[in-house]
């Protein structure tokens, strides 16, 4: 079921066109993860969908909005670089948050406490937003995007910037927050939308280049990989590979060698009874179905 149905949205800068008229939607109570190298446009799609940034073509549908209707209610979001008044502590941040989302004093103090508790920032609500890590402030920045009980939580970047403990934090709670509403979050991480998303939306120079389940993509990029380490240069082994039936392509990156096959058992066999026969100087071999960067990278033609 839509939650949200865009048709041709375009930006442009100064007659650079920087979106191209991309057709999506977010589905109702699912995550989808915006997916980019930079500058792809992630941040600029994201502004206009939550309507901080005027779109140059296009439409952007709540199937739930009435006619006329503002939709900024059913919208959180939480910017790339948010700015937090570090004076603050994170309960008077959240009330602050609440009552300018247009609750009532007692709605902004019941739903800080709630979101206090649901980020797990409830011990440190007294503390100063400057004596907060990276991580809790990213939680703090979700509890604010979630004060006004949104249909659609927007996050740009929400881990990029984090340490691997922060990190870890933020996409636990990601996790936990699709139970609570609709999440929509660009990153330029493969593996973390690998982890917490059901959906995909690849963006390149501004256009939608893949979309999908995960299981949707590997089945339309039904392609297994055999990764190869030598010892020394693999481009000199290459040959001994190339021609066996089943492998569709074989990308060398120094001493690594990735074999691309459509069945990652026949391909497995095969591999290895050719490094066993050939004894070739292998110190590692792994066998995998396509990760997310494989397809973005065979979708992006690199
Ligand atoms: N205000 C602006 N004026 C002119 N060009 C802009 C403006 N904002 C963005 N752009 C351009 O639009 C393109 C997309 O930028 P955007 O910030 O949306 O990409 P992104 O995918 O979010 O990248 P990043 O991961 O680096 O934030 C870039 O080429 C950028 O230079």
């Amino acid at each position: 079921m839509p939650l949200v149905q865009i048709r041709g949205l375009r930006k442009n800068f100064k007659g650079n066109e920087v979106i191209k008229g991309l057709d999506f939607v977010l589905k109702k109570g699912k995550c989808t993860a915006l997916l980019g190298p930079n500058g792809a446009g992630k941040t600029t799609t994201l502004r206009m969908l939550s309507g901080l940034m005027e779109p140059s073509g296009g439409t952007i549908d709540f199937t739930d909005a009435k006619k006329g209707e503002d939709i900024r209610k059913f919208i959180g979001y939480l910017p790339q670089f948010p700015v937090y008044y570090n004076w603050m502590t994170g309960q008077e941040f959240l009330n602050y948050a609440g009552r300018l989302a247009g609750l009532s004093k007692k709605e902004a103090k019941e739903r800080t406490e709630e979101l206090l508790g649901l980020v797990g920032i409830a011990d440190a609500k007294k503390r100063p937003v400057g004596k907060y890590s990276g991580g809790m402030k990213q939680r703090l920045g979700i509890a604010q995007a979630l004060i006004h009980r949104p249909k659609l939580i927007m996050l740009d970047e929400p881990v990029s910037a984090l340490d691997p403990f922060g990190r870890r934090e933020v996409l636990e709670l990601l996790e936990k927050l699709k139970n609570e509403t609709t999440v929509l979050f660009s990153t330029h991480i493969l593996n973390d939308a690998e982890e917490v998303c059901d959906e995909i939306l690849f963006l390149h120079n501004g256009e939608i280049v893949e979309a999908g389940t995960m299981d949707e993509l590997r089945d339309r990029h039904k392609q297994s990989r055999v990764e190869l380490q030598f010892k020394g240069q693999a481009e000199e082994f290459k040959k001994a590979f190339a021609s066996a039936g089943y492998v569709q392509g074989i990308e060398v990156d120094g001493s690594q060698m990735k074999i691309f096959a459509s069945d990652l058992d026949e391909a497995t066999k095969g591999i290895l009874k050719i490094v066993a026969d050939g004894e070739f100087p292998i110190t590692k071999i792994e066998s995998s179905r396509m990760t997310l960067e494989d397809i973005f990278m065979k979708v992006v033609g690199k």
